[in-house]
């Protein structure tokens, strides 16, 4: 087809805010938590609950994978509760992982134990995301990994983990400095390789670490023993992985779009159920948006932020919250001052090349926003109307709309990727405007 008839991708105008916000504004489950639990309970020794689960593509993709290696996953009584009941992890399925790291990355280890060969592959921007440490690591623990396109280890979807109903386990050596997601997924399934694992990052950086924590927390929630006394190391202990019934913590960095739009449009917006321990890297987000301007309160679990309208730049390392990026770097779009955002080079394999697609979009808006070695520096300048694109990236679909609550005419090329982790991401938008005062 050439691109004369190729019809224009739809678009989403995103609302500006007419008047100060005062809204309340519900977030869905974690997805990083959703997906540890989802994991560990089918692959525990009994039954388990979760309650509060995010619905979203990259959590159903989870459970539709989880239910062809053998798990039995129900709805209860809402959408949200899962009820898991483990089964022998099955072999030849195709598994989809869509564009879900959590999913890609979190799977093979698992998928190792099958009885068969597991095939994997996703959506063809999943296709370009870095795989090679976790098949290299599976590979070094006597797995076999592999693409018929290539007699080397492959390095990114599609390909096969040849399951054989087990893994001896042992030492490993993963270089992590790309995504955290290479280690967690390792240690989700360590406790069922039969000498459990010892993991050692041998990277320059090792980002998001507070996921890391969390994948910890998980397994230690669940009975396993971890130990993690070590920088970089993990050692996880073969054993039983119990059953429980949980509930899983709103998404906070999915919250941190709608926090920040209390900054932009001013007004106060609300998040309840917001857990005063979490490993979850959004904890981040209020000394951030105060930082930037706003001020916020933690009380009976509402976290309560409050903006004037104005709001300054930032120099911060998110090194330990890449994910939370793309709403910072609109905030600093719409600053009044200049920002620099470091340590977020593994960015560039997230769903898009975020560090690229940031700089790129800001500046079609008519913003200045450069690329640099770990990050982007970003210096306010008015900012018009356009059609702002979305590479398949909900983030960059959100911090749009962050954008167009100040900026008349921002058009937001396929918000509808938005469902990779808040399929009502514009009713939710909406209803919050929609409370202005
Ligand atoms: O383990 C997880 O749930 C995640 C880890 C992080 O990945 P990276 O370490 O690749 O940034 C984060 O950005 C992603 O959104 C979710
Ligand atoms: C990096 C992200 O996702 P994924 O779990 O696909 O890596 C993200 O949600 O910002």
């Amino acid at each position: 087809m050439t691109s004369s008839t190729t019809a224009p991708a739809p678009t989403w105008e995103a609302p500006l805010a007419g008047a100060p916000l005062d809204a309340t504004v519900e977030v869905p489950g974690s997805k990083s938590l959703t997906n540890r639990l989802l994991v560990l309970a089918a692959l525990a020794d009994a039954p388990g609950t979760l309650r509060g689960a995010l619905r979203s593509r990259d959590a159903d993709l989870m459970i539709r994978a989880l239910r062809q290696l053998g798990a039995h996953i129900e709805e209860g009584d809402h959408p949200s509760t899962l009820h898991v009941t483990p089964g022998p992890v099955t072999g030849g399925v195709d598994i989809d992982t869509g564009l879900a790291g959590t999913v890609m990355r979190f799977l093979p280890p698992f998928a190792a134990l099958a009885d068969g060969p597991v095939r994997f592959d996703g959506d063809p921007e999943a296709r370009v995301r870095p795989m090679l440490p976790v098949l290299a690591a599976l590979h070094a623990l006597g797995v076999s990994v592999h693409d018929p396109s290539t007699a080397d280890l492959p390095t990114h979807l599609p390909f096969t983990v040849e399951g054989r109903g087990g893994v001896r386990g042992g030492a490993v050596d993963v270089d992590a400095s790309e995504s955290s997601q290479f280690v967690s997924g390792l240690l989700l399934a360590a406790p069922r390789f039969e000498r459990g694992l010892t993991l050692r990052h041998i990277g320059a950086t090792l980002p998001s670490l507070p996921h890391i924590e969390m994948t910890v927390a998980t397994l230690r929630d669940v009975g396993v023993v971890v130990d993690d006394s070590r920088d970089g190391m993990w050692d996880v202990s073969p054993g039983p992985i119990a059953g429980r019934d949980v509930r899983v913590e709103p998404d906070l960095s999915n919250a941190a779009p709608f926090l920040a739009a209390a900054l932009v449009a001013g007004g106060t917006v609300r998040v309840p159920g917001w857990p005063t321990l979490t490993t979850q890297p959004g904890a981040m987000v209020p000394e951030l948006l105060e930082r930037m301007g706003g001020t916020f309160t933690l009380a009976d679990g509402v976290l309560t932020v409050t903006g004037t309208g104005e709001v300054h730049g930032i120099d911060v390392d998110l090194h330990a919250g890449g994910e939370l990026a793309p709403t910072f770097a609109a905030l600093a779009a719409l600053a009044d001052s200049p920002s620099r955002l470091r340590g977020i080079a593994h960015l560039r394999g997230h769903e898009t090349d975020r560090l690229a697609a940031l700089a790129r979009e800001i500046t079609r808006l008519g913003g200045q926003a450069e690329e640099t070695r770990d990050g982007l520096v970003i210096t306010p300048r008015p900012l018009r109307g356009d059609v702002v694109r979305t590479y398949a990236d909900h983030r960059m679909a959100t911090s749009a709309a962050l954008l167009g609550l100040r900026v008349p005419g921002v058009l937001v090329e396929n918000v509808g990727t938005t469902a990779k982790t808040l399929p009502d991401f514009t009713g939710m938008w909406l209803a919050m405007l929609g409370s202005a005062a």
